[in-house]
């Protein structure tokens, strides 16, 4: 194997597909990591920025944009980042929420490739009900959880800070070392390599440890 297959380019991400129900998303292999947040909260515009091209995921001044399950393919086979409908937005009719929730509902219980979730928050308005509800399936499942607290460049720099500083030690009193907190900025491409480094950390399998395999003969 080439040293060039241990790395992601996320750079590379290409659209794969969109599913509705749980049995049209790709096969259930491989490592995946999902977007999902509040409707209007940033997750399109972090996956764009995340994977340098603006033009991947459709972001919107409208809440409600993403509805379907899209799923993007990056350049290690079987590697995926998953862009989940935004929760929350009042104007979707109820049917529509229902069945939503669902299949949302269905993904993150029933799919074994899932790696980690990242939550992405307006930072603005943190931890809203769909948040709390989001940590607590985490915790119950012990699924890895990344915060990332958008819209950084709406706030000034100390006050970003410390809303970050407060939601980690509150998080982490929860969920100890499976959650992990960071500030970030579509507009300003802040954090990307923080953001990058957490995904990487779920993407690639360990790094195998030579020495630790090496069999002393007694
Ligand atoms: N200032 C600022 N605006 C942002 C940032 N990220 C997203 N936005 C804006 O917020 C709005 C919603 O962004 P989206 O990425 O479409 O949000 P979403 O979470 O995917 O929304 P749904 O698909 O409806 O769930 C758009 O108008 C974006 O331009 C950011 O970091 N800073
Ligand atoms: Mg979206």
């Amino acid at each position: 194997m080439s040293s060039d297959q241990r790395i992601v380019h996320y750079n590379s991400a290409r659209f794969n597909k969109s599913a509705a129900k749980l049995h049209q998303c790709p096969e259930d292999i491989g490592a995946e990591v999902a977007f999902a947040g509040r409707s209007n909260a940033g997750k399109s515009s972090a996956i764009n920025t995340l994977t340098n091209n603006g033009k991947l995921a459709r972001t919107s001044k409208t809440p409600g944009r993403t509805q379907l399950i899209n799923f993007f393919d990056l350049n290690l086979e079987g590697v995926r980042l998953v862009d989940l409908p935004g929760y929350g937005y009042a104007k979707v009719p109820v049917e529509m929420k229902v069945h939503w929730q669902k299949h949302l509902g269905e993904y993150l219980e029933k799919r074994q490739c899932l790696q980690g979730v990242v939550l992405v928050m307006d930072i603005r308005h943190p931890m809203k009900e769909f948040d709390q509800m989001m940590v607590e399936w985490c915790e119950n499942s012990q699924m890895p959880l990344h915060v990332l607290l958008t819209k950084a460049d709406k706030l000034k720099k100390g006050p970003a800070q410390s809303t970050m500083l407060k939601l980690r030690k509150e998080l982490q009193a929860v969920l100890g070392d499976l959650v992990t907190v960071q500030t970030f900025s579509a507009l300003k491409k802040q954090g990307v390599d923080q953001l990058r480094n957490r995904l990487d950390h779920w993407l690639l399998p360990e790094e195998t440890d030579f020495e630790s395999e090496v069999i002393t003969e007694e």
